[in-house]
């Protein structure tokens, strides 16, 4: 894609932020060090991810999907790994969809790494995502600054690990710059770190993506945050409110049915996430001129 000039479109939810590349023809040759590059603040145009917008039809191995989900998130995170999921970045995408009036509003469904997802969105206003199971696996560990945070480990699709804040300790207060460390047997490919305070009587958060950084929102964390709340709760479904450092949206869980009638797994068996999603530009991105001989492949946010 050297040569050529190619559309972008910027959004973001609750300010997790994304460059949107529509590839109707299924020909972009997306690779680590061009969103490595697209993602740079300085010299590039500045993203948590890019999100390359291509017919199902055009992905090898998912044919069989495209009449009920016609497109395919193809999400990448800041450094240009590949991620499952990615809540926040699924509503920007369905808003973009529907902007660019490849899908109509309303409810449609679409195709992500972790499976097919449903949206429901009006031309203007909040857009939902249906997130599909929530399983809870058990507990592990995160290293901050000298602390150790016992969490619970939460699958949305990607991996995540859910730390109280002990009481006495501000959720302001902690140094996200570098990446918590974390137990490699339990996240053999990483895993993103919330840190939740509740304190208040409101659930608060902040996280450290893996791939990234710390993000002002990430919308699978959310959903592992109002899981891990409902489940210490001994609630088997509800509604959490989620405070995040770019805005706030809400989580809506639903029971777990077991298989064969038998008792489900620790977990939910269906989140909706509820929240913003503005498209904010728009423009023409030029690969040759943002291609970094220097790259030398290192995360915005190093994975630990
Ligand atoms: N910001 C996203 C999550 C993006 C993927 C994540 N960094 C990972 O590697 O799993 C969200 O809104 O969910």
């Amino acid at each position: 894609m050297d040569s050529a000039r190619y559309p972008f479109v910027k959004g973001h939810g609750t300010e997790n932020d994304f460059v949107l590349l529509p590839d109707p023809d299924g020909t972009l040759d997306l690779d680590p060090v061009l969103v490595r590059a697209i993602c740079d603040r300085r010299a590039g145009i500045g993203a948590d991810g890019v999100i390359r917008v291509v017919p199902t039809a055009a992905v090898p191995g998912h044919q069989d999907v495209a009449g009920s989900a016609p497109w395919f998130m193809d999400y990448r995170n800041a450094d240009g790994s590949l991620a499952q999921m990615c809540g926040n970045g699924a509503r920007v995408f369905a808003r973009f969809l529907v902007d660019a009036g490849w899908q109509q509003p309303g409810r449609f469904a679409f195709l992500t790494r972790a499976g097919i997802r449903t949206a429901d969105l009006a031309a203007d206003g909040d857009v939902s995502v249906e997130m599909g199971p929530v399983r809870i696996v058990g507990v592990s560990t995160a290293e901050l600054a000298g602390r150790t945070f016992t969490g619970t480990v939460a699958d949305v699709g990607n991996p995540h690990l859910v730390c109280r804040v002990a009481p006495g300790l501000r959720l302001e207060g902690l140094d996200l710059s570098a990446a918590p460390g974390h137990d490699p047997i339990v996240f053999p490919d990483g895993v993103n770190v919330e840190f939740v305070d509740d304190s208040a009587g409101e659930v608060r958060m902040r996280v450290f993506e893996r791939g990234v950084g710390e993000t002002r929102s990430c919308g699978t964390g959310t959903v592992a945050v109002a899981a891990e709340q409902l489940h210490r709760a001994g609630r088997t479904s509800g509604r959490v409110l989620v405070r995040v450092p770019g805005g706030a949206v809400t989580v809506t869980l639903e029971a777990a049915v077991g298989s064969d009638g038998g008792t489900p797994e620790a977990g939910f068996g269906g989140a909706v996430l509820t929240g913003p999603a503005v498209l904010v530009a728009s423009g023409e991105l030029r690969p040759a001129a943002l291609r970094s001989p220097a790259d030398t492949g290192a995360a915005a946010g190093s994975r630990a």
